[in-house]
């Protein structure tokens, strides 16, 4: 598929994901609250926010998941609500609580969504192994989706992101109940992915973690981008997590009560 990778005017290349003034409230809770946000092209992003900042909410309206009441979302320059064939097909998606058939083992699964995707028998076949290699669900050949552990359902979650060769991959805290060999692999696996060109955005509570990958990171809080940029420029000197702290206002200062506990 041919997509832009710059604009018209020749100069600035266009981002990776794009979000522009993207707006969803639930009743009286604004859960996003008009996001601008550029991902550039073959960045590793990094969203961070509290508990309830918004960040699936704005995450799954950029995908196409869940529909905007207002605001654009597009992935190199495809906007994802009007062309959402060709929006789809750029990107990889590891969604927040994914619902998949289950009652498949990894190898059908991945069988099953590439032939959806019309990948060609030839090229499944080698793509499913491999990525049943790399995540290391070979020895689980015979047990169905339904009976993955947490970790297992996300190491098949993001093969079934990567099965289409997308150019932008959008996790939704994709190391969340992974053990640490798997996400060693996990994320060099990620590492190579953004080498070769292509761009991830990952959502993470874990500030560490967000600091070893991601060159480019946003803060979000109460639906809004409070800081975004260069992990540089929005760490300052500090930490990454002394940064969020300052950013989102937490009051980390001694709390009263459940004085029970000290008894
Ligand atoms: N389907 C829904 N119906 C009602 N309110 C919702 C719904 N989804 C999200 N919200 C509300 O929108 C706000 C943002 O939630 P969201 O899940 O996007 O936050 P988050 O940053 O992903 O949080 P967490 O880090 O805890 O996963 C919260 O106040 C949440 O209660």
């Amino acid at each position: 598929m041919t997509v832009e990778t710059r604009q018209s005017s020749g100069a600035e290349p266009v981002a990776a994901l794009r979000l522009t003034a993207l707006h969803k409230a639930f009743g009286d809770t604004v859960a996003v609250d008009h996001v601008d946000l550029a991902v550039p092209q073959g960045s590793f992003f990094g969203l961070v926010g509290p508990n309830g900042a918004g960040k699936t909410t704005a995450l799954s309206m950029a995908v196409g998941l869940l529909r905007p009441d207002g605001g654009r979302s597009a992935v190199l320059g495809v906007d994802v609500w009007a062309d959402p064939d060709r929006a789809k097909a750029l990107m990889g998606v590891l969604p927040d609580g994914l619902a998949m058939p289950e009652r498949l083992t990894g190898r059908e699964l991945l069988t099953f969504l590439g032939q959806l995707r019309g990948i060609p028998d030839h090229v499944l076949t080698g793509r499913v192994q491999e990525l049943l290699d790399v995540m290391e669900l070979n020895d689980a050949e015979r047990t169905l989706v339904v009976d993955y552990s947490t970790g297992m359902r996300k190491k098949i979650g993001l093969a079934t992101a990567l099965l289409h060769g997308p150019r932008l991959l959008v996790l939704d805290e994709p190391f969340e109940a992974v053990d640490p060999v798997s996400a060693a692999a996990l994320k060099s696996i990620l590492v190579r992915f953004v080498a070769a060109g292509g761009s991830v955005i990952l959502s993470s509570h874990v500030m560490a973690l967000v600091e070893q990958l991601c060159d480019t990171v946003a803060v979000m809080a109460k639906g809004r981008v409070v800081a975004a940029g260069p992990l540089g420029d929005v760490r300052g000197d500090g930490t990454l997590e002394e940064a969020f702290v300052r950013l989102v206002g937490v009051d980390t200062g001694d709390r009263e009560g459940l004085s029970w506990l000290a008894s």
